[in-house]
C-alpha cells in the first residue's frame, strides 16, 4: 500500500474532523432531533472519506457506515461464536513495529488497543504513530483504539556513560548527578530531574530498577550523591532510580501529573486519542482533575486509566478504581514498591475489585518478556498470560515484546492463543460456578439495568444462545452484561464512535456503530440485516436482544428490554 505522509495527513484531518465534529454537526447539519441529527452527520462524514480516497473499495464504505472491525468480522466467519476472543489485546507501539505494515499486521493479529508511552521518543514520532493508525481504521475497516501513557514525575538514568547497560560492582563508588557534563566521566550517573536528591540523607538506599542493583549513599556533596554500591547488578541506560529508608520508600512529593504529562495531554487530545493511561496515580483526586479537564478541553469523551503502580494507589484502590474509566496494573513499577511475591495477589485482588466496581482492567508488564529477545515464550510465561484471562482480566498488554522486540507478532499471537485456549476452558470449568457480585447501581434506574443485565446472561447461558446484542448510547449496558462473563459474545451496537472505541477493552464485547432510532424493531431489524449481510449470523442462529435506548426522545423513562430472537 502506498499512502505518502501528505495522504496520511489528509485523511488524519478528517478522522479528527469526524472525532470533533460537535460543532460541525451544528454548522453543516442545522437543528433536528438529536438522533437524526446524528444519523445525517455520519453520512455526512463518510461521504467525504469517500470522496476524498478515491482507491478505497466499495467494501470499505460497507465497513465505515456501520463501523465493523473487520478482524472480529473474519475470526467470526472462521470460529464461529465462540472461537471468538473475548480477552483483549493491547500493544505497546514502539521503533520496532511503527511501520504503517507493521501496525497493519498487529491489528490483523488482533490488537484493540494501541498504546503510546509518552517517556519514550518525541511527539513528531508519536503523532505520526497515531494518524497511522487512524488511516488503517479508515481504510481496512479495523477498530484499534489509541492510548497514550504519561510519563509522570519518575527519577531515571539519562547519561550513565555507556549505550548499553553497565556493571556495577560490589563496593564500586559512584556519583550520581543532575549536572549535565561534556564527554563522558567513568563512575558517574545522570539523572534526569534537578531535585532527585531532596531530603536524602547519608546512609539511605539508592535502589535501581527495582533491584537490579543496589547502592547506599555514603556522601552528600550540594545536591550530588556519592554512592557505594552494596548489591551488584546492571545499571540500563534509563534505569529507575528510589530511595529507601529503614525499609520504607522515601517520599519526594512529585507531581502525579509533570508540566510536560500536561503538554502530553493536550496533544493527545488534539489528536482525539481514545484513552489516556495515568502513571503514578496514587489517589482518586489526580484522577478526577485529569477527568474535569478533559471535559472541557475535549469535545469527545477520552477516558481515563489510572496505573496502579504505588503502594500508596493499593491503600485508596477503591476509591481509585471508582474514580477511573478503567485500570492497568502496571506490575513493572509495582514491583519497585511491593515485594515480587505479592504482585500476582496484587493483581488478583485488583482485578476482582475492577469486576465488582465494573470497570475493565489491564493486566500489563513481562507478560512473555523474554520474547523481546527470543521467539518462543517461556512455559512460565505462558502461564503468566493464561492466569491472567482466568481471572477474566478486560485485556492483556505487550510492552517491550512489541516495542523493541525482534518478535511483536509472534507475542501477539502468544497472547491470542493462549487467552483462547484459557477462555473455552474457563467456559467448561465455569459451567456450574456463578459469580456472586455485589449490587452497583444505587438509584432504581441504575440498580433495573443491572439486574436486567445479570437476568439477561443467565437466560442467554441457559438457553445457550449465539449471541448477545445489547442497543446501547453510553455503553453501560454493555458493560454491564460483560460483568457477569457471559458464554456467548456480546455485540453492542451505539451510534456513538467514542463509545465504540471505549468498548474496545471490555471483555467479550464487539462493539459496532449504527445507526440507532427511536424504534426498537428497526434498530433490530437493521442490525440483523447488517451482521446477516456480513455473514457474521446465519439463519437458525439465536440472539438474545437488550437494549436501554429511550423510546423516545422526550421521555426521560428508559425501556429495557430483553428478547430472543431465532434468525431466518
Ligand atoms: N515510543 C517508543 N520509542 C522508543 N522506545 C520505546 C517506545 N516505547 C517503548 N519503548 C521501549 O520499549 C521498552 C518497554 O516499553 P514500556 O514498558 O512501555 O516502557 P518502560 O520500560 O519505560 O516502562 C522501553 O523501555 C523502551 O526501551
Ligand atoms: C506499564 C507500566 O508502566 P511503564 O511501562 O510506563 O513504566 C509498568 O510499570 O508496568
Ligand atoms: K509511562
Ligand atoms: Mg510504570
Amino acid at each position: 500500500m502506498a499512502a505518502t505522509t501528505e495522504s496520511l495527513l489528509r485523511i488524519s484531518q478528517k478522522v479528527f474532523a469526524e472525532s470533533h465534529s460537535l460543532d460541525l454537526k451544528n454548522q453543516v447539519f442545522g437543528t433536528c432531533n438529536g438522533m437524526k441529527q446524528r444519523r445525517k452527520v455520519r453520512v455526512g462524514v463518510q461521504a467525504v472519506a469517500g470522496a476524498d480516497s478515491k482507491g478505497v473499495k466499495k467494501s470499505h464504505d460497507v465497513n465505515l457506515m456501520a463501523g465493523f472491525d473487520a478482524v472480529a468480522e473474519r475470526e467470526l466467519r472462521e470460529k464461529g461464536f465462540m472461537g471468538l476472543r473475548r480477552t483483549k489485546l493491547v500493544c505497546t507501539i514502539g521503533p520496532a513495529c511503527c511501520s504503517l505494515e507493521d501496525l497493519e499486521r498487529l491489528a490483523l493479529g488482533g490488537m484493540n488497543v494501541a498504546r503510546l508511552n509518552m517517556c519514550h521518543n518525541t511527539r513528531g514520532w508519536h503523532r505520526d504513530v497515531i494518524r497511522k493508525i487512524k488511516w488503517l481504521n479508515l481504510d481496512k475497516g479495523f477498530c484499534v483504539s489509541v492510548m497514550i501513557d504519561t510519563e509522570s514525575s519518575q527519577i531515571h538514568v539519562v547519561d550513565h556513560g555507556a549505550p548499553f547497560s553497565l556493571k556495577a560492582e560490589e563496593g564500586s563508588v559512584w556519583v550520581f548527578t543532575a549536572q549535565k557534563f561534556e564527554g563522558s566521566r567513568p563512575f558517574t550517573v545522570r539523572a534526569n530531574y534537578e531535585g532527585f536528591s531532596e531530603g536524602i540523607m547519608v546512609g539511605d538506599e539508592l535502589v535501581i530498577d527495582g533491584g537490579m542493583a543496589t547502592f547506599v549513599v555514603v556522601e552528600r556533596m550540594g545536591n550530588d550523591l556519592r554512592c557505594k554500591c552494596i548489591d551488584p547488578g546492571l545499571l540500563l541506560p534509563r534505569a529507575k532510580l528510589s530511595f529507601w529508608r529503614d525499609g520504607k520508600l522515601s517520599y519526594q512529593g512529585l507531581p502525579t501529573l509533570s508540566d510536560k504529562d500536561w503538554d502530553d495531554i493536550d496533544f493527545g487530545v488534539s489528536e482525539g486519542v481514545d484513552f489516556i493511561a495515568m502513571s503514578f496515580v496514587n489517589d482518586a483526586d489526580s484522577v478526577k482533575h485529569l477527568k474535569n479537564y478533559l471535559s472541557t478541553k475535549s469535545s469527545k469523551e477520552i477516558r481515563v486509566l489510572a496505573k496502579i503502580e504505588t503502594l500508596e494507589s493499593l491503600r485508596k484502590l477503591e476509591e481509585i478504581i471508582e474514580a477511573s474509566d478503567g485500570i492497568m496494573v502496571a506490575r513493572g513499577d509495582l514491583g519497585v514498591e511491593v515485594p515480587l511475591e505479592q504482585i500476582p495477589t496484587v493483581q488478583e485482588e485488583v482485578t476482582r475489585t475492577c469486576r465488582q466496581l465494573n470497570k475493565p482492567v489491564i493486566i500489563a508488564s513481562q507478560l512473555v518478556e523474554s520474547m523481546v529477545e527470543y521467539p518462543t515464550p517461556t512455559r512460565a510465561e505462558v502461564a503468566d498470560v493464561s492466569e491472567a484471562v482466568r481471572q477474566y482480566a478486560d485485556a492483556v498488554m505487550l510492552s517491550g515484546e512489541s516495542a523493541i522486540g525482534s518478535h511483536g507478532q509472534k507475542a501477539l499471537s502468544v497472547l491470542r492463543m493462549a487467552s483462547s485456549r484459557m477462555e473455552s476452558w474457563s467456559r467448561v470449568e465455569n459451567q456450574q460456578v456463578a459469580f456472586h457480585q455485589s449490587e452497583l447501581g444505587v438509584p432504581l434506574p441504575d440498580h433495573i439495568a443491572e439486574e436486567i443485565c445479570n437476568s439477561a446472561v443467565e437466560m442467554a447461558n441457559n438457553i445457550g444462545v449465539d449471541a448477545i446484542f445489547v442497543y446501547t448510547k453510553h455503553g453501560e449496558m454493555a458493560r454491564l452484561l460483560s460483568r457477569n462473563r457471559p458464554k456467548p459474545p456480546i455485540f453492542a451496537f451505539t451510534d456513538e464512535k467514542n463509545v465504540q472505541m471505549a468498548l474496545n477493552l471490555q471483555w467479550g464485547v464487539i462493539p459496532i456503530l449504527i445507526d440507532l432510532s427511536d424504534d426498537m424493531e428497526a434498530n433490530i431489524s437493521r442490525s440483523i440485516g447488517l451482521v446477516k449481510t456480513k455473514g457474521m449470523v446465519k439463519d437458525g442462529n439465536s440472539v438474545l436482544m437488550v437494549s436501554d435506548l429511550p423510546p423516545t426522545c422526550a421521555t426521560s423513562t428508559v425501556f429495557q428490554s430483553i428478547q430472543v430472537k431465532n434468525i431466518d
